[in-house]
């Protein structure tokens, strides 16, 4: 690794986010408190930046509450922002833990074709890899014989066991075999690819609700985690799919990729508000390590460009 912290590439991801945001903000100067036009303007620079009406709405109401003693100029504007941001991610930023007992602790991992889920799958394993523990791999989306393909390649690099099947293979037996080996290995944590056809969504409930139930049978407990990969830069566009993900597949957690090169990273704060879903990890690169946990108040600082 560079010398590049972590931070410093969540400011490079997410410059494109924050010069517009803070494009959209300038310019909106006040004495000691924030008048009608000028929250208006806020308000509608948020909603513009991808943050979502309700995040924007929360933000106004806040700003208007508020005597800013010394005056408001941009970088007390964006400063204000920030904090506010800051509050709406503090509740959902929540790390992806291996607490599951008895192990293995079963992760599906959901998301559209194209979304970075497979690149994601191989960035939490080796995040969990990092923090010592055993990790499986289960090539559930058996649709595509590429999606079988690349998640090979990436156990192969990563050295970690996968269980597959044939193209058009059953997505369930897969699974089935895949608990059964990682719990006779002592395995902490199996995570699982699955077919991203979200056109046909009966045919994924289905197959999703028999994966549920063939892991059910061997562990009650499992899937422990049902997270859902988004593609940030399909803006409003995601959050719709966690709408319909929520419905046919009991999503317990987010992880937001492809921050990086997005003028649309705002709406991690949208997805923040509007669901409370915990939100895992995000992805701001195509490198094995450039999916982590969040620290909100460093990203919320990131998206509102203060501190650089
Ligand atoms: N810039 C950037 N690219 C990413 C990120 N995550 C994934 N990608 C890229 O997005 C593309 C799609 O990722 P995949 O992991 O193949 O996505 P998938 O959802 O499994 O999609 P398919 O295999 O195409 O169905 C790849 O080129 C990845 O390298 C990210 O955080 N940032």
């Amino acid at each position: 690794m560079t010398a590049e912290t972590w931070t410093d590439r969540l400011f490079g991801g997410f410059r494109k986010t924050s010069e517009r945001l803070t494009g959209n903000l300038s310019g909106i100067v006040s004495k000691t408190r924030l008048d009608d036009e000028q929250l208006d303007r806020i308000e509608d620079a948020l909603i513009l930046s991808d943050l979502g009406p309700r995040a924007a709405a929360r933000i106004r109401e806040r700003l208007a509450a508020e005597r800013f003693e010394r005056g408001l100029d941009d970088m007390a504007i964006r400063e204000a922002v920030a904090s506010e941001i800051a509050a709406i991610l503090r509740p959902v930023a929540k790390p992806l833990e291996i607490v599951a007992f008895p192990r293995p602790q079963v992760i599906l991992v959901i998301g559209v074709n194209g979304s970075g889920k497979t690149t994601t799958i191989a960035k939490l394993a080796h995040l969990f890899q990092e923090q010592d523990y055993g990790v499986m791999l289960a090539a559930g989306d058996t649709f595509r014989a590429a999606a079988i393909g690349q998640l090979k390649v990436w156990a192969d690099r990563l050295g970690i066991p996968i269980v597959s099947g044939a193209e058009g293979g059953d997505p369930a037996g897969i699974v089935f075999d895949a608990v059964k080996l990682a719990t006779e290995r002592g395995i902490d944590t199996l995570i699982v690819d699955t077919a991203g056809r979200l056109q046909n969504k009966r045919e994924l409930m289905d197959e999703l609700a028999k994966v549920r139930r063939v892991l059910g049978r061997l562990n009650p407990a499992a899937p422990h985690d049902v997270v859902l990969v988004l593609d940030a830069t399909n803006g409003q566009n995601a959050l719709q799919q966690i709408e319909t993900f929520k419905e046919v597949a009991g999503v317990t957690g987010l992880i937001m990729t492809k921050l990086d090169g997005t003028a649309r990273g705002g709406v991690l704060v949208a997805a923040a508000e509007q669901y409370g879903l915990p939100i895992h990890a995000i992805g701001v690169g195509e490198k094995i390590d450039d999916l982590r946990p969040f620290d909100p108040d460093v990203v919320a600082k990131v998206i509102a460009g203060v501190g650089r």
